[in-house]
């Protein structure tokens, strides 16, 4: 709330304001003027006229059927004239940079009374600092865009960038060498993973799905192959402006044809006669971050079999957007390369090799997702907890007093739970392996999280409609987290390979480390 001199009522005074005319109510110890408003209210003007509202402390009624979020809008807040003489307000608010203190509305290490073995007090630090940072600069911006379909707003993008974030979303490495990241909270050399597991997941608590993929999503995949493969040069003149969200990239490899299947894949690349160049024809589908990327990364049969290459926006390029089931914030676009030129430098790796350079980043690529996944069901299991509590029924009991509700709370609780667990888990095991080993060790581990994490968001989200009823599925008002949670979410269970893909990839990883010889 603003920080403005209020003055006092007692409740006798505001109760003598209980007509049409003339009509006050209060709301959590404070007191608003609804007189000239109960014409213009969303819910009509009757309920406000009722005996038990009109005069009288409609906090109850209030939060039964409104977010606190309404109370903060600027056109609301001036319908506040005061508050209870004596009295506070005391409703749980969202405060930046507050940890929850919803049961599992945190994960154990954040939750007060508990400990980790994964945590130091430097990943404490960093991550009060950077939940305050989404809190304070991101949060407002998401819920915006994911309205207005526009892209994520350029001052959000360049504070990331004062931080060093966009830098930090690629995970340790090279390219932090010589950044002062968060405020110098944590030294290039000391960042980890579990670092940019905070990253990711304090991203998710936006609860904007379109806004997450872009805020520069296209980045954290079309990025690596640039940065492992990319030529000096190359690299000198593309990657700094990327990691100043001056300038954006994409991977573009997907097609009409041909998603999870590369080898299916038809835009192609020639080589000019003087070997100087690519000439590159063909289109790309659901591209992220498409529709704005000065630089598409992009994947292309070529005589030797499938080579990567950094294509720069210019002429013969064309993208457009494509609707999907989340905002266009996300720029998923439809490109077309109708004979683009390409210098041969751009090649990134070995001509032919691009499966290799494709599935070399695939491992991280998945673990972000799983990340965001994980936090994406504890968001939503706070946001039940919250209703569950506050929602009245059948006789004015809270809705955890049913069987049937805390039967579907449990199961929600138990997979945010196990799956933050598992997630730490290989997380730690990433800290402690390079690239090679992770590849050879956790490409099954990752495989089957990723696809048990996107299965066990969809049971979320179907056991949060039930909970929320037709809430959960209205695009506004109190159960809006929820409807766009579940609109949302299948798109998980495809990027980066299906369920099923990455599902079957484990166990076919497994099987390639059976002992010889074994018998039962
Ligand atoms: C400061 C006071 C109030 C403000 C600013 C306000 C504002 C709003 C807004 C913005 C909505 C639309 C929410 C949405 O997007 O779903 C709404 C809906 C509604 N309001 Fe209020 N309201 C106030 C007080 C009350 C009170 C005291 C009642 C008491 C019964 C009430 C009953 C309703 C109802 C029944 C709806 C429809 C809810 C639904 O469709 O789920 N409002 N109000």
């Amino acid at each position: 709330m603003a920080a403005r001199q209020l003055k006092s009522f007692t409740r006798e005074e505001v109760e003598k304001h209980n007509t049409e005319g003339d009509l006050w109510i209060i709301i959590d110890a404070r007191v608003y003027d609804l007189t000239r408003f109960k014409d213009l209210h969303p819910g009509g003007k009757s309920v406000l006229l009722e005996g038990d509202v009109a005069g009288q402390d409609a906090t109850e009624m209030f939060y039964s059927l409104h977010r606190n979020e309404v109370l903060h809008k600027p056109q609301y807040q001036r319908l506040m004239i005061g508050q209870l003489e004596g009295e506070e307000s005391t409703i749980y608010d969202r405060i930046v940079g507050r940890i929850s203190t919803i049961p599992y509305g945190e994960p154990t290490w954040l939750s007060k009374g508990y400990h980790s073995p994964y945590y130091t007090e430097g990943h404490r630090k960093f991550h009060k600092a950077v939940r305050t940072f989404f809190d304070e600069f991101v949060f407002e911006d998401a819920q915006a865009r994911e309205e207005d379909g526009k892209r994520p707003s350029q001052n959000v993008i360049d504070k990331m960038a004062e931080k060093n974030m966009h830098a930090m979303r690629m995970g340790p490495g090279k390219h932090l060498e010589g950044r002062i990241l968060m405020d110098g909270i944590v030294k290039p050399e000391e960042f980890d993973y579990f670092h940019e597991l905070i990253i990711t997941q304090e991203f998710v608590r936006c609860g904007n799905r379109g806004y997450g993929d872009g805020l520069l999503g296209g980045k954290v995949i079309g990025l690596p192959p640039v940065l492992n493969f990319g030529n000096p040069d190359l690299q000198a003149r593309v990657v700094p402006d990327i990691l100043a969200g001056k300038k954006f990239i994409c991977l573009a490899i997907s097609e009409a044809h041909a998603g999870s299947d590369v080898f299916g894949l038809q835009t192609n690349a020639k080589k000019t006669e003087d070997g100087k160049h690519w000439i590159v024809n063909g289109t790309k589908k659901w591209i992220t971050n498409g529709t704005f990327a000065d630089y598409f990364t992009v994947g292309c049969k070529t005589e030797d079999g499938f080579t990567v290459m950094l294509i720069e926006r210019g002429e013969g390029i064309e993208t457009k957007p494509i609707k999907t089931s989340y905002s266009p914030t996300a720029g998923t676009a439809f490109i077309t390369f109708d004979n683009v030129k390409v210098p041969i430098e751009n090649t990134l790796g070995p001509e032919g090799g691009g499966i290799f350079v494709i599935l070399s980043n695939f491992n991280h690529e998945r673990w972000v997702m799983c990340c965001a996944s994980v936090r994406g069901q504890r968001a939503i299991v706070e946001e039940c907890m919250k209703w569950i509590t506050q929602r009245k029924a059948f006789g004015g009991k809270p809705l955890h007093q049913l069987a049937v509700i805390r039967s579907k709370m449990a199961s929600m609780i138990a997979r945010a739970e196990s799956l933050q667990a598992w997630l730490e888990n290989v997380t730690y095991q990433m800290n402690h392996m390079n690239y090679q080993i992770q590849a050879d060790k956790l490409a099954g581990q990752i495989a089957f999280l990723k696809s048990y994490s996107t299965q066990c968001a969809q049971d979320t989200a179907r056991d949060a409609v039930q909970i929320f009823g037709g809430r959960g599925v209205t695009k506004t008002g109190m159960g809006k987290f929820i409807e766009h949670y579940h609109r949302t979410i299948p798109f998980d269970a495809i990027l980066g390979g299906t369920e099923d893909v990455l599902a079957d990839l484990g166990v076919r990883q497994a099987m390639r480390h059976m002992p010889k010889n074994v018998r039962l």
